[in-house]
């Protein structure tokens, strides 16, 4: 369970995102979906303990991520790519997360193998596809099999094959009773992913529930989020 009470942030006079509020339940995919700048990393570095609020809570399993006591085994992340060195191979890479954040050395195999990088496992990372990359961030963020995954984009990169398989492993997580907050500008991938949407527009969460819900009466989610965002259609 993730929840975000009146959360504010300003770089210095601008507005990354005022008094967002919203719940991630358990046992669904939620997206959260918002055009460039809407503020949906400043919520998810906040969420991650990367960042500080200037107000309001985020709370993953009723903590904040900094009061967490094994960080990588309550939630699993993917912001921004790997985060691994590129003279590094994957599995070097997954062996040092595993060892820094007391997970055992066996799970490195199974997630190479999750992600399907088992074949590539002792090249460097700096050889790596933008594809690959996402796959090896996302491996890492299995490693401590977490309650909660927090990704950021995480299709970036990845090809019409990869997208169906990041959205099965979602999908099947979730099923399992855990929790699963995704970001995306991409509609219509989130239309086939998501079963909870919170909708973000100019740092304002601007509705949330079921994705049935939120688009209905619209032709589809692309409608539904413009009619959301732009009540007077001025940007059509
Ligand atoms: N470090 C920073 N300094 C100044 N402004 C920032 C900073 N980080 C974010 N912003 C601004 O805050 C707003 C929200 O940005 P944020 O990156 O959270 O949006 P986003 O929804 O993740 O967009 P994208 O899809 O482009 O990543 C934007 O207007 C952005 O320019």
């Amino acid at each position: 369970m993730i929840e975000i009470v009146g959360l504010t942030k300003r770089h210095g006079t601008k507005l990354a995102i005022g008094d967002v509020a919203f719940t991630v339940a358990p046992g669904r995919v939620t997206g959260f979906l918002g055009p460039n700048g809407a503020g949906k990393s400043s919520t998810l570095r906040i969420l991650l303990g990367l960042d500080r609020a200037d107000a309001g809570t985020a709370l993953i399993g009723g903590r904040p991520y900094r009061k967490l006591r094994d960080p990588l085994r309550t939630v699993g992340s993917l912001l921004e790519g790997s985060g691994a060195h590129r003279s590094r191979t994957a599995r070097a890479h997954l062996t040092w997360v595993a060892r820094s954040n007391g997970i055992p050395k066996s799970r490195v195999g199974q997630v190479l193998a999750e992600v399907g990088l088992a074949d590539v496992a002792g090249k460097r990372v700096g050889t790596f596809s933008l594809g690959m990359g996402q796959r090896l961030g996302l491996a890492a963020a299995l490693l401590g099999e977490p309650e909660v995954l927090v990704l950021d984009e995480p299709i970036n990169g990845l090809d019409p094959d990869g997208i169906r398989w990041i959205r099965r492993l979602l999908k099947e997580y979730a099923k399992g009773g855990r929790t699963v907050l995704l970001s995306s500008h991409l509609m219509s991938e989130m239309a086939e992913t998501a079963d909870d949407l919170v909708v973000i527009s100019a740092g304002r969460v601007v509705t949330t529930g079921p994705l049935g819900e939120v688009t209905a009466g619209h032709a589809s989610l692309e409608e539904a989020f413009f009619a959301l965002t732009d009540p007077a259609g001025r940007l059509s």
